[in-house]
């Protein structure tokens, strides 16, 4: 084969040179949905190397200059009745980086983004994949240094541990690079965590440690000649990056993914054995990792959408299935619930005599892409955030943030409305602190307006229209079933003094007397906030709340006293929820709060897609 391409290469060049642009392929974005932002698929066509230059294999991928992020691969095929002839075929990725773009405009287009994001909480994952030699070393490795140089430059806000772990996988077997390359295992422990039992996690402070720990690593990195590249890695390379946040004991992580190469047919045939068995291993891991990649979209995306979850099928993600995905269980689970952001950059070697390997490349990437709903497609509602796009939302911000507005390009680059209201407080905070003269109380304030609004928006898009006069009852009953806010329905309540017109479901804030001992509720000093449930005097005269108190007084002996007393409510307390700003309510943990105890009224809402409440302004 390569011989009939090396005799055909001056007449391939010319074939090509003649071709007339292919009519472009109907956009699948166009008819599907928009790109996903949290999920983007790339492609890196590297340049043709010196070697391959001197073998004489022209070039057989190329960009299109037409269309953004379309690719051509033109084959040359014999022909059985006369001259060879040119197959095309085309790929769709959602960005794609040609020969001349470096390394450094590539993480500043799609991985600089993920560091902050897991410095805030977030999971940032990024894996190169790709035939041997196309590639995926020389990106990850250029990747981790601008990687550890941002982590490392103190120009994040916060004090945050960085803990680093250098492991790869060969087949099920894992080592530690870092510690002379020692077998480690990994293993689910009791309570459901993947742990890589052995390995070494080494807390870093600077950015030299970083480099050093990647060094001794790269250094360890099992390989075994291929006949694509002498140094080829046969194994997974996997960088932990952990970023655990002492204050709050939460934690974000970065996993920096360079993948075992896929070989070709072609190279496996000219393989023994062990080779063999190794190349399958390999590829039924990628196979696992592009179902569990899917099938986490898939779940994200079903959990955002509207109408009866319960009906739809939930995608299966089998993570258990390989080692790869098995150390990648904080990605792919979805009970564990985080907020994740995946990068993959799929590399392509541009030779005429590596078109099969880089259609299966670019085949593996398509299949990696799940678009969102396009939000242009739902009808545009101003009040309903959701059905924002990008440009939009960006007009929004730019009303709606006060003064100085927050940068619209910073806070939501390429989010819609919907993508906006998924990212992490800590994360909405950190990018809106980047437009210089913003300050923390403005960016609350604007945060409470938006999700305000979304809230609403929900009603508004759960309410059936109603036609007629007679249908005004039925859509206040509606609006009473839908009801995700303590906010009182009556809009004039705010007129009269909360303590005039406490009434159960009412939110409020209040503080304990110094003398009760703030420990007892192992609530924070700053925050004390409850729900009420109804008078004391309701309870019977055996019930007692979470102090110990009895909660019904009024049975007792000091009946008198009490009721010259202020009256008092038993209460739900409310506490922090595992993220910043998201509050839960006890619903079994009671309280008596004196309504002299109580500061002002506060407005919880309810957002279904976190199950956690909000406070809105
Ligand atoms: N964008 C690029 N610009 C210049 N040279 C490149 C580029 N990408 C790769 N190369 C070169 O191509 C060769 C193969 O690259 P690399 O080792 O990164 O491949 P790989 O995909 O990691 O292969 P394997 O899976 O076998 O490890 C190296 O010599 C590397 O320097």
């Amino acid at each position: 084969m390569d011989r009939f391409l090396l005799e055909n290469a001056a007449l391939y060049r010319k074939l090509v040179q003649g071709l007339k642009p292919t009519p472009l392929p109907q956009s699948e974005d166009a008819i599907n949905g928009a790109p996903n932002p949290d999920m983007v698929v790339s492609a890196r066509v590297r340049p043709l190397l010196d070697e391959d230059v001197i073998a004489g294999f022209p070039r057989a991928v190329f960009p299109r200059s037409t269309q953004t992020a379309v690719v051509d691969i033109h084959d040359l095929y014999n022909h059985p009745r006369g001259r060879p002839i040119i197959k095309s075929s085309n790929y769709q990725v959602d960005r794609l980086f040609d020969s001349k773009t470096t390394t450094e405009e590539i993480y500043e287009d799609l991985v600089a983004d993920l560091v902050p994001f897991a410095w805030n909480g977030g999971i940032g994952t990024l894996f190169t994949y790709g035939q041997t030699g196309s590639g995926k070393t020389f990106t990850v490795s250029r990747l981790e240094q601008l990687v550890a140089e941002s982590l490392m430059d103190g120009s994040f806000e916060g004090q945050r541990q960085v803990h680093m772990t250098i492991i790869d996988l060969a087949g099920n077997s894992a080592y530690d690079l870092t510690n002379s390359r020692k077998p480690i295992s990994v293993l689910e422990d009791a309570f459901g965590v993947t742990q890589l039992a052995g390995a070494l996690e080494h807390l870093v402070e600077d950015r030299d440690e970083v480099m050093n720990l990647i060094e001794r690593a790269t250094s360890f990195r099992r390989t075994a000649p291929t006949l694509k590249n002498d140094a080829s890695s046969r194994s997974h390379a996997i960088c932990r990056i952990r970023i655990k946040d002492p204050s709050t004991d939460s934690e974000g992580l970065l996993y920096l993914i360079d993948l075992a190469g896929s070989e070709a047919a072609r190279d496996i045939a000219k393989h023994g054995a062990d080779r063999m068995r190794e190349t399958r291993e390999i590829n039924m891991s990628l196979s696992v990792l592009k179902d569990c990649i899917r099938g986490k979209v898939e779940w994200d995306l079903l959990t955002q959408s509207k109408g009866p979850k319960s009906k739809q099928k939930k995608p299966h993600i089998p993570f258990r299935q390989a080692a790869l995905t098995k150390v990648l269980k904080h990605v792919f689970d979805p009970s564990t619930n985080r907020r994740c952001k995946t990068v993959v950059i799929a590399c392509i070697n541009p030779s005429l005599a590596d078109t099969g390997p880089s259609r299966n490349t670019l085949r593996y990437a398509e299949l990696l892409r799940v678009t969102v709903p396009r939000t242009d497609t739902l009808e545009p509602n101003p009040l309903v955030p959701t059905t924002w796009t990008n440009g939009q939302l960006r007009d929004w911000i730019t009303k709606n943030s006060g003064t100085p507005p927050v940068s619209p390009a910073i806070l939501a680059p390429r989010e819609s409305g919907a993508q906006l209201l998924r990212l992490p407080p800590a994360e909405f905070e950190s990018r809106c602190l980047k437009t210089p003269g913003v300050s923390i109380e403005q960016i609350k304030a604007f945060r409470s307006k938006l999700w305000q609004l979304h809230i609403d928006g929900q009603r508004i898009a759960n309410t059936p229209v109603s036609n007629t006069e007679e249908s005004a009852e039925p859509s206040t009953l509606l609006r009473v079933e839908n009801r995700s806010s303590s906010r009182d329905l009556d809009p004039t309540a705010s007129e009269v003094p909360f303590k005039q017109r406490i009434r159960p479901g009412m939110a409020v804030s209040w503080h304990q007397p110094p003398e009760s001992g703030d420990s007892a509720l192992g609530m924070p000093d700053s925050l004390q906030l409850a729900v009420i449930l109804c008078p004391a005097q309701a309870g019977q005269a055996c019930i007692k709340d979470v102090l110990g108190s009895v909660v019904n007084s009024s049975s007792s002996e000091d009946t008198q006293n009490d009721k010259e007393c202020d009256p008092r409510y038993l209460c739900a307390l409310v506490t922090p929820g595992s993220t910043a700003e998201a509050y839960e309510v006890n619903l079994w943990r009671q309280i008596v709060i004196d309504v002299e105890m109580m500061e002002k009224e506060v407005f919880l809402e309810y957002d279904a897609g976190t199950r956690y409440y909000y406070i809105s302004v």
